[in-house]
C-alpha cells in the first residue's frame, strides 16, 4: 500500500507528513489520497496511484464506486443547504458551481496516543477547506469538534460515531458563500492508543467557481464578510499551507 505520494499529494502519505494550522508536530496518521483523474497539466487533477491489483484485487473499482456514491450524497445535501439559505434547491447544481467538483477522498489510519498539551494529535485542529466533507468512521472514538472557535480556552466535544450514519462537516468555502450563516466546523482527532480508521470525502466546487456571498445572505446591515475568490486560488493557498516539505520522502 505504501505507493509513494507525488507532488499533487495523490497516493500514500506517511505519519507526520501533514500538518494543520499552528501545529508543531505533524499528524499521527497515515493516509491514502484519491483525487480526480485528469491529465498531468490540469491543476488538482492527476492520474491516481493505485495499489497493484494482484495485491488488492477489486480495490480500485470499490473506491471509484464509493467516490461516485459519496458525490451523489453530497449533491443531495447541497440541495437541502441551498433551501436553508433561501435560494433555489438546484442553486449549486450549475456547471460553474458543482458541475465539475474538485472531489478528494482520504482513507485514514490513526495510531498512538495524542497529547494536546504537547501538540501531539492524530489530526491537529483545523477546518476543512471546501464546501462540505462526508466522513465515515469506525467505532473508535477520536473525532472532536469545537462549537465556538472564538471562545478561549477552546471547549472540545467528542462526536459519537453512529453505525450506518455519516458525519457531515461544513467547510470554509461554504462559510464564505453563506456569509458565516453556516460556520465551518473546527475539528481535530485524538488518538487513544487504538487503531482508528476513517474515510473523508471532500466536496469542493468546480475549479473556476467564484465563491462569493449569496444574494440571500447579505443586506445593507450585513454586507459580505469575505471577498469573492476563485475556488482554485483559495484551495492552492490552503493546501500549500498544510503540507510538510514533500522532498524528504523522495529518497
Ligand atoms: O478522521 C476523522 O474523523 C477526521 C478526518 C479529518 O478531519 C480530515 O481528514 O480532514
Ligand atoms: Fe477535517
Amino acid at each position: 500500500m505504501k505507493v509513494l505520494k507525488n507532488e499533487k499529494h495523490q497516493g500514500y502519505s506517511p505519519v507526520l507528513s501533514q500538518i494543520s494550522d499552528n501545529q508543531i508536530h505533524g499528524d499521527y496518521k497515515e493516509s491514502f489520497f484519491i483525487g480526480i483523474e485528469g491529465s498531468n497539466d490540469t491543476p488538482f487533477c492527476r492520474a491516481n496511484i493505485w495499489p497493484n491489483p494482484d495485491v488488492l484485487s477489486g480495490w480500485q473499482a470499490t473506491m471509484e464506486k464509493y467516490h461516485q456514491e459519496a458525490l451523489r450524497v453530497c449533491k443531495a445535501i447541497a440541495r437541502v443547504l441551498a433551501l436553508a439559505l433561501n435560494v433555489d434547491g438546484d442553486y449549486f447544481d450549475t456547471p460553474e458551481m458543482l458541475g465539475n467538483p474538485l472531489t478528494f477522498m482520504r482513507l485514514l489510519h490513526y495510531e498512538g496516543m495524542s497529547d494536546p498539551s504537547k501538540g501531539i494529535y492524530g489530526c491537529g485542529p483545523h477546518s476543512d477547506f471546501g464546501m462540505m466533507t462526508l466522513l465515515g468512521t469506525d467505532s473508535v472514538m477520536g473525532l472532536q469538534i469545537c462549537k465556538d472557535r472564538d471562545v478561549k480556552p477552546r471547549k472540545w466535544e467528542y462526536i459519537l460515531s453512529i453505525k450506518g450514519a455519516y458525519i457531515v462537516n461544513i467547510g470554509d468555502l461554504l462559510e464564505r458563500w453563506s456569509n458565516g450563516i453556516f460556520k465551518s466546523t473546527l475539528h481535530r482527532v485524538l488518538g487513544n492508543g487504538q487503531d482508528r480508521y476513517s474515510i473523508a470525502f471532500f466536496l469542493q466546487p468546480s475549479h473556476d467557481c467564484i465563491v462569493e456571498c449569496l444574494p440571500t445572505c447579505q443586506s445593507e446591515n450585513n454586507p459580505p464578510k469575505y471577498p469573492a475568490i476563485k475556488c482554485s486560488t483559495y484551495l492552492t493557498q490552503r493546501y500549500q499551507d498544510s503540507q510538510v516539505d514533500l522532498s524528504i520522502y523522495k529518497k
